[in-house]
């Protein structure tokens, strides 16, 4: 199994109400989830009378039939993920929930609490208490308005919101998203995430805090944002994205809705519905929550892989004989506890590698990378955080950084690093990995949005029967640790693949997983 996308559409449910006004609720839902490529249900909840400047009437439909379209789409069409936007009342609410926790419990559901609408309208019902709905939700998307509703004090800055956090986190085991668009800052808007153990995540980024930066488009056609953000989100999940890169996705789509955003009505005009994010700068920078970042020197701009096949290897050794053979760019991996074994050997592979003129990147130990004045270091994510990255930039030491997915690729470049590493890209026994196997359709993806920024290096299972896809994909280089470690001759099997990818320079064709 891979993480890439089948061909199929997956099916979303969207469970909220009609906007007469096309621009919000479940228009603005099936919009969404058919442009991101899945298949949506519609789950009427009310039917609203809407336009652009306000709602005018709000018709719940009957409990009766709410649980007659559910269980119509439950006997034909499961669905691989669950958007819950407006609820008409507490009574619909309690039913929704009760039969979703009985039927379809184990299925991601994403719960946008619509309290009222960009017009200001609280649809008027009374206050509705989320809490049976909140034991099932995935993630959580309130507004800072809605985040005072559930607290019940006063929220209208990031300090109060992330003041706000224990308190959601108490009433719901979802991740929370909590959406800080509405906070006044002109330059700038931020929602807040706190990411609890997503499956096939990483652990180092469980139950932490994040803050997602995009710069603010000044438009005022943002009717349906949180509808088209939910919906956003539960169609990347059902599409089998990690539930961080969901998030990040659905951000990035937004944004690039809000940047196309259009006049529809008088008052408040609708977004654009763009397809699958393709452009960098529409994906938020992904910040800790707590502090900032210190600032780096810019990271060195000519930085270039010059062997674009990079072995991982453990031991000089194998070292002395990739450095024989020609091989200018490569990485010494060593896991062991033996510190002054590690230091003899690291220092030894640094010296050997400027008799060649070589990229030498140690893995992991930063420290003895500066103190023996290494060419490069390369960081996994959970090294990144407690690295000086600054001291190393002061040196002048090339800094490489691994990715496993979006998020992690949008963390590692808030540290300005010389390259990105995307892995894991095939099935891979060098290492335990808490990740699927990307495959090449999301490689491919990887390679359009982040290629052109900064070189990129794609990991994991690459040998000489796949290297041909890779280098389709438009990655500058491809890092191989058994190809060549678990061969006779190291240097032989490395040529063998440097030959191969220097022949692909246009003509390969790409058979995607
Ligand atoms: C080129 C390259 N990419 C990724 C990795 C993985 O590094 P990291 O995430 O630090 O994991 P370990 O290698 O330390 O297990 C890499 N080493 N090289
Ligand atoms: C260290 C690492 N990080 C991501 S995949 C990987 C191992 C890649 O090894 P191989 O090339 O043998 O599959
Ligand atoms: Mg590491």
């Amino acid at each position: 199994m891979t993480a890439s996308n089948s061909s199929s559409r997956p099916t979303v449910w969207c469970i909220a109400a009609t906007d007469s006004g096309g621009g919000a609720g479940i228009t603005a839902d099936v919009r969404t989830v058919s442009d991101l490529g899945c298949h949506p249900c519609a789950v009427v909840t009310a039917i609203t009378a809407q336009n652009s400047l306000m709602v005018s009437a709000v018709a719940a439909v009957s409990n009766a039939t709410l649980l007659d379209q559910l269980n119509a789409l439950l006997l034909d069409m499961p669905p691989q993920a669950i958007k819950i936007g407006l609820l008409a009342s507490q009574a619909q609410l309690d039913c929704l929930a009760a039969w979703l926790a009985a039927h379809v419990s184990h299925v991601p559901m994403v719960l946008d609490p619509v309290l009222s609408a960009s017009s200001g309208s609280d649809f008027g019902r009374a206050k509705l208490d989320f809490t049976p709905l909140l034991a099932i939700t995935t993630v959580f998307t309130p507004n800072v308005a809605e985040v005072a509703a559930l607290i019940g004090s006063q929220c209208s800055s990031s300090e109060q919101l992330i003041a706000a956090m224990p308190q959601l986190l108490a009433m719901t085991p979802a991740h929370l998203l909590l959406k800080g668009g509405d906070i006044d800052d002109a330059a700038s808007a931020e929602d807040l995430l706190y990411l609890r153990q997503p499956p096939f995540c990483a652990a180092q980024h469980a139950e932490q805090g994040f803050r997602l930066r995009t710069p603010r488009i000044a438009t005022g056609n943002n009717h349906g944002t949180g509808c088209m953000l939910s919906s956003a989100i539960a169609a990347f999940i059902a599409q089998d994205w990690v539930i961080p890169d969901a998030i990040v996705l659905a951000k990035a789509y937004v944004q690039r809705g809000l940047s196309e955003s259009y006049q529809a009505g008088m008052g408040t005009g609708a977004l654009g519905h763009s397809g699958m994010p393709q452009c960098l700068n529409d994906f938020p920078q992904v910040l800790p929550l707590q502090g900032s970042l210190p600032t780096f020197e810019a990271h060195h701009d000519n930085f270039a892989f010059v062997s674009p096949i990079y072995p991982v290897v453990s031991n000089c050794a194998q070292l002395t004989e990739l450095l024989r053979g020609g091989c200018l760019t490569l990485q010494l991996r060593v896991k062991s506890d033996d510190t002054a074994q590690l230091a003899a050997t690291i220092q030894q592979a640094i010296t050997l590698a400027k008799r060649y003129h070589a990229q030498l990147f140690i893995n992991d130990h930063w420290r003895l990378a500066l103190k023996y004045h290494a060419y490069g270091v390369h960081l996994g994510q959970e090294d990144v955080a407690e690295a000086d990255i600054a001291a190393l930039r002061a040196a002048g030491i090339v800094i490489g950084l691994s990715s496993h997915s979006f998020f992690e690729a949008l963390i590692a470049l808030s540290y300005r690093p010389d390259y990105l590493a995307l892995g894991h890209i095939f099935a891979t026994t060098t290492k335990v990995m808490p990740s699927l196997p990307q495959g090449l359709t999301r490689l491919q993806h990887y390679a359009n949005i982040f290629a052109s920024a900064i070189p990129t290096v794609a990991i994991g299972g690459i040998d000489l029967g796949n290297l041909a896809q890779i280098r389709a994909t438009g990655v500058q280089a491809a890092a191989v640790v058994r190809a060549v470690t678990n061969a006779d001759d190291v240097a032989d099997a490395y040529l063998q693949l440097q030959q191969q990818w220097l022949q692909g320079e246009t003509t390969w064709e790409v058979a995607y997983d």
